[in-house]
């Protein structure tokens, strides 16, 4: 990203006299990944597992934020851009600012994060958005010449360039990877961990979630809406998402935690920690399973993250927690506990996403000696891995993921990331054993199938 580029973002604001217009109309089913492919940057992807799934590509308008107010800053200026909006469409095809947030508040663009500031959220040009009502084309507009007339013939135009999209759009095959490297390798990784037992052990602090990079050497340049295609069907019980602010990096992943989804005054959200991988035979698998549910370390660990989640909506109204069972995802299992909250008051998504971020899945607790352990140890820039991606409407509604199982991938190159828990009696080997299958939900899309 140029420095003018790097500027424009940082600053993105919404213009005195500009209003939102958006259109949308139904469409025959189409390839995500062709209409992905063919847009220009900004370009995001956002699918909830059974629910919501979009794509878009250009920017009618972005916000953007930094810093300790980067939240209230958000939706300040989001506020402005909503307000007066004229929407003639299916309510699933609503306009909706979509984007995330970097792991820290005080982040600044550089390295595999150049095109990511601290806070970016986008509300697409043009969108594709797939609802329990069918497949709806969206354009949107928000300009001081943002005309309904001028929006329904971008809309025609967008229409007319579907037409010419193949349906079924072949897949490129992935890039194939020339080698790996891990940013801490494993001697370095188990003095890190070691350091944090000796924090633990010494008192004030009880978790830290400890992560690392894995830099991809690619055979070819990777295609990331085949990427993403491929996601869909390994990681079907997952999230999927894209951030491409720029052009070239691109933020991807397919995270299974959700870190809060608000509708109306219904709040849900989850308290997901604990690894064990899955069996290749149905006895194995159990016997993961139950080791997850009876093992006292891995308990007392999601226990933590599941009362402190609790603890913080607590603030916004009645919270219920459901029955910790486990998650089985493609190629690894999680302990996990379903939580639900009633809002009192009208809560915006954001602020719900300001309270529990980053809970102690991905940051620790005591949060404060958490981080500053996690900010003394680890020797790699989090950027936005583990950080909030979803998006927010009008009302404040909204959804969004933890970053995980996630990476940064810009031409030959991808960066992924993966972290663990650390308590007291962790052990370094083990936790080294469950950095590796964090990282193949992406590994495995680009490295060749042969
Ligand atoms: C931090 C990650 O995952 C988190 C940490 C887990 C753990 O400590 O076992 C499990 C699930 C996630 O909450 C990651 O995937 O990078």
């Amino acid at each position: 990203m140029t420095p003018p580029e790097r500027e424009a973002l940082a600053s993105a604001r919404p213009a005195a006299d500009a209003a939102l217009v958006s259109r949308s109309r139904e469409v025959s089913d189409v390839s995500f990944r062709a209409f992905l492919a063919a847009r220009d940057p900004p370009r995001v992807h956002w699918a909830s597992p059974g629910g919501l799934e979009l794509v878009a590509g250009g920017a009618a308008t972005r916000v953007a934020a930094g810093g300790p107010d980067r939240f209230a800053s958000l939706r300040t200026d989001a506020a402005a851009v909503f307000e007066g909006a004229d929407h003639a469409g299916p309510p699933g095809a609503r306009p909706r600012m979509l984007g995330g947030l970097s792991f820290e508040p005080d982040h600044e663009p550089g390295g595999s994060w150049g095109s990511f500031p601290a806070a970016l959220f986008v509300l697409p040009a043009v969108q594709l958005t797939r609802t329990d009502d069918g497949t709806w084309l969206t354009v949107a507009r928000y300009d001081g010449d943002a005309t309904p007339a001028a929006v329904e013939a971008a809309l025609d135009d967008a229409a007319a360039a579907l037409e010419s999209l193949p349906m079924m759009r072949p897949s490129g095959g992935n890039p194939g990877v020339r080698g790996t490297r891990w940013r801490t390798p494993k001697d370095e990784w188990t003095d890190q961990v070691e350091d944090v037992i000796e924090r633990i052990r010494a008192g004030g602090l009880s978790k830290a979630v400890l992560a690392t990079a894995l830099d991809v050497d690619l055979a070819t340049e990777a295609d990331v809406p085949d990427v993403l295609e491929r996601l869909r069907r390994t990681y079907p019980e997952c999230y999927r998402f894209l951030v491409q602010p720029i052009g070239g990096d691109a933020f991807v992943g397919a995270p299974p935690e959700r870190l809060v989804k608000r509708s109306g005054d219904a709040v849900r959200t989850e308290a997901l920690a604990g690894s064990m991988p899955r069996g290749d035979a149905p006895e194995a698998d159990a016997s993961h399973a139950r080791s997850l549910l009876e093992s006292a370390k891995i308990r007392h660990e999601q226990g933590l993250v599941a009362d402190t989640i609790a603890a913080q909506l607590s603030a916004f109204g009645a919270v219920r927690e459901g029955e910790r069972g486990v998650r089985k995802l493609t190629n690894i299992q999680h302990l996990h506990t379903p939580i639900e909250a009633t809002l009192e008051d009208d809560v915006h998504v954001l602020t719900l996403v300001e309270a529990l971020h980053p809970t102690p899945a991905v940051g620790g607790l005591p949060l404060a000696e958490a981080l500053a352990t996690i900010r003394g140890t680890e020797s790699f820039d989090r950027g936005w891995y583990a950080s909030p991606v979803g998006w927010f409407d009008a009302d404040g509604d909204g959804e969004f993921a933890v970053g995980i199982r996630s990476g940064v991938v810009g031409g030959t190159h991808a960066t992924l990331f993966a972290g663990n828990g650390i308590v007291g009696d962790s052990d370094p080997d083990d936790e080294w054993e469950e950095l590796q299958p964090k990282v193949r939900p992406l590994m495995d899309e680009l490295a060749s199938d042969e």
